[in-house]
């Protein structure tokens, strides 16, 4: 199943937020959303689960548009932590209504992720601290067993051994029952090891779109002295410089090929040494701004 967006806009107040919003999304992929804080990740995602009504654009699940057949709707779930409905129920009530809601739901396999993790299904949700809280919101969205599901800030303030319990479930849910997640996140760290993508919003747009492995072949991540005080235009047209220490770059290269890497080599550096590239830099490289307009070193 595939589900499309296309030329999404929403605005609040005469404010744009989002202006042109399009990409696909299949189910089994795990999609990293990101961008700066209020660059509007959390209302596009509003917009995917209907909570508010994009100004123009569509969803398409297979081609067929959601605001034309809503019941398609089932086939899409997101759960928020912080909705007053969970915070006035007991978990028994809440699996019961999610049941009603999604015809493929998996209470079983819910009833097994709650009772291994010490979750008391009488107890009020509210009762829950916020790391079980988060648990409990994921396992209620995966066991929906809808083709898509969303997820705003999974890992915000869980502890390590939660946050790679959540990882574990995401990624085991996808490749088992062909579940594509869409995450909004600023754990980069986290994102890295679980994506297959990761969507860049900026300007109200997705300004990058990567495929995670592809552009780990592509992109290279350099750390370079030059002898001459100035930087060479190649480095700055070319690359995306990061940081600057002293005569120290650190420079991302998203298209390099071998005529940018016998380019590179022409320039002499006193130091090239290759270093891991993760989603930190590419983050980094798009919205990083400070040292990139330098073009003379210390
Ligand atoms: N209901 C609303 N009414 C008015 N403005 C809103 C509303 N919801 C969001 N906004 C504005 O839209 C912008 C984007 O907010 P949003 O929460 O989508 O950003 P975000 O990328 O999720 O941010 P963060 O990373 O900080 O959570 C912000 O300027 C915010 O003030």
């Amino acid at each position: 199943m595939k589900l499309d967006v296309t030329n999404l806009a929403k605005s609040f107040r005469q404010q744009p937020i989002l202006k042109q919003i399009d990409f696909s999304w299949t189910d089994q992929e795990i999609i990293g959303l990101v961008g700066r804080n209020g660059a509007g990740k959390t209302t596009l995602l509003n917009c995917l689960t209907n909570y508010y009504q994009p100004d123009q654009g569509g969803i398409f699940l297979d081609e067929v548009g959601l605001m034309e057949k809503p019941e398609l709707r089932q086939h899409l779930v997101a759960v928020d932590p912080q909705h007053p409905f969970l915070q006035s129920e007991r978990l028994t009530a809440i699996s019961d209504y999610y049941q009603l809601a999604y015809p493929n739901f998996d209470k079983q396999q819910l009833q097994k992720y709650w009772l291994s993790n010490q979750i008391e299904q009488n107890k009020h949700y509210r009762e829950f601290s916020k790391g079980q809280q988060a648990f409990i919101c994921i396992t209620l969205a995966i066991c929906c067993r809808t083709e898509f599901v969303i997820l705003d800030e999974p890992f915000d303030g869980l502890d390590l051994i939660v946050r790679d319990k959540i990882v574990r479930l995401i990624i085991a849910n996808s490749t088992k029952y062909h579940c594509g997640f869409l995450i909004a996140s600023h754990n980069l760290n986290e994102l890295d090891g679980l994506c297959d993508r990761a969507l860049f919003l900026n300007h109200g747009m997705i300004t990058q779109d990567y495929a995670l492995e592809t552009t780990r072949t592509q992109s290279k991540k350099f750390q370079l002295v030059f002898r001459q005080q100035k930087i060479p235009a190649l480095v700055y047209e070319r690359g995306k410089i990061l940081t600057v220490r002293g005569r120290v770059l650190e420079v991302v290269f998203t298209n390099y090929d071998n005529g940018l890497a016998t380019d590179l080599a022409a320039l002499e550096p006193v130091l090239c040494e290759e270093l891991p590239l993760e989603l930190t830099d590419l983050f980094k490289a798009e919205y990083r701004s400070t040292s990139t307009g330098k073009k003379v070193l210390a």
